[in-house]
């Protein structure tokens, strides 16, 4: 079932025409990888979903509801958890902390989430007293992670999430998004193939503001000439 559908967005910043015609499908249970050259369009992609660069055109349904023109905290609160290529965490509160602050409700669910991310990431089980400011890079990626999972969403967005991280810290990052694909389904926007093709269902490859070729993710394995025309890599 498609959980989310992306149909033919345009999106400006400023005067700049970023996005001309991205289009895309996520199912339910699956990861959904945007792979393309550096500018090609990603992360303006997961913005647009997320109304932090509102689309001028075409439309964004989730769970057969358009979003397009929602603000982005009701696109949030529609259950689309967003976690930027940046790791926005709270260095001044502490791992739990930080936790909690993302957790909007306090029900039983939510509660029952948290424990689990607890269990997929023991680094923070091991590091809840200790202030998010003091994390390494591969630990602030799974607190960000962490939390954009606690607070109750069906849908996570995930940008570029092994940049940066040394090959066994992004091995850690790859499991647990692997172990969380039956509670949730990932959009993934990702760099490092290997992280990409061992953990992605679907791709779409973005160029120049475009989906260009789309497919199961086996089929890219073994298609070097279509890696090396839009992706640069052998
Ligand atoms: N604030 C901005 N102002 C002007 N242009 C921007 C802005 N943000 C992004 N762009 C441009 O939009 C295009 C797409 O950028 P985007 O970050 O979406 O690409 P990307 O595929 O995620 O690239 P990367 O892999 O390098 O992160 C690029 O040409 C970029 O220069």
């Amino acid at each position: 079932m498609s959980l989310l559908k992306v149909h033919n967005i345009d999106t400006n910043i400023d005067q700049y025409h970023i996005l001309q015609g991205v289009s895309f499908e996520a199912n339910q249970g699956e990861v959904t990888v945007l792979l393309g050259r550096n500018g090609a369009g990603k992360t303006t992609t997961l913005r647009s979903i997320m109304g932090l660069n509102p689309v001028r055109s075409g439309t964004i349904s989730f769970k057969n509801k358009e979003i397009q023109t929602m603000a982005t905290h009701n696109i949030a609160n529609e259950g689309i958890g967003y976690v930027p290529e940046d790791q926005r965490i709270f260095s001044g509160l502490t791992v739990e902390e930080n936790l909690k602050v993302a957790m909007k409700k306090k029900d039983e669910q939510t509660q029952k989430r948290f424990e689990y991310v607890l269990v997929l990431f023991p680094d923070l089980k091991k590091l809840l007293y200790k202030k998010g400011g003091y994390l390494s890079g591969g630990q602030k990626q799974m607190l960000s992670i962490a939390r954009a999972y606690v607070n109750n969403c069906e849908l996570l967005l995930i940008d570029e999430p092994s940049k940066g991280l040394a090959p066994i810290i992004v091995e850690k990052v790859m499991e647990s998004i692997l172990d969380m694909k039956d509670k949730t389904t990932v959009v993934l926007v990702e760099q490092n193939f290997i992280m990409a093709s061992s953990i992605g269902d679907k791709f779409y490859i973005l160029d120049d503001g475009k989906t260009v070729r789309n497919g199961k993710m086996r089929e890219l394995k073994e298609d070097e000439a279509l890696r090396r025309q839009y992706l640069g890599i052998a």
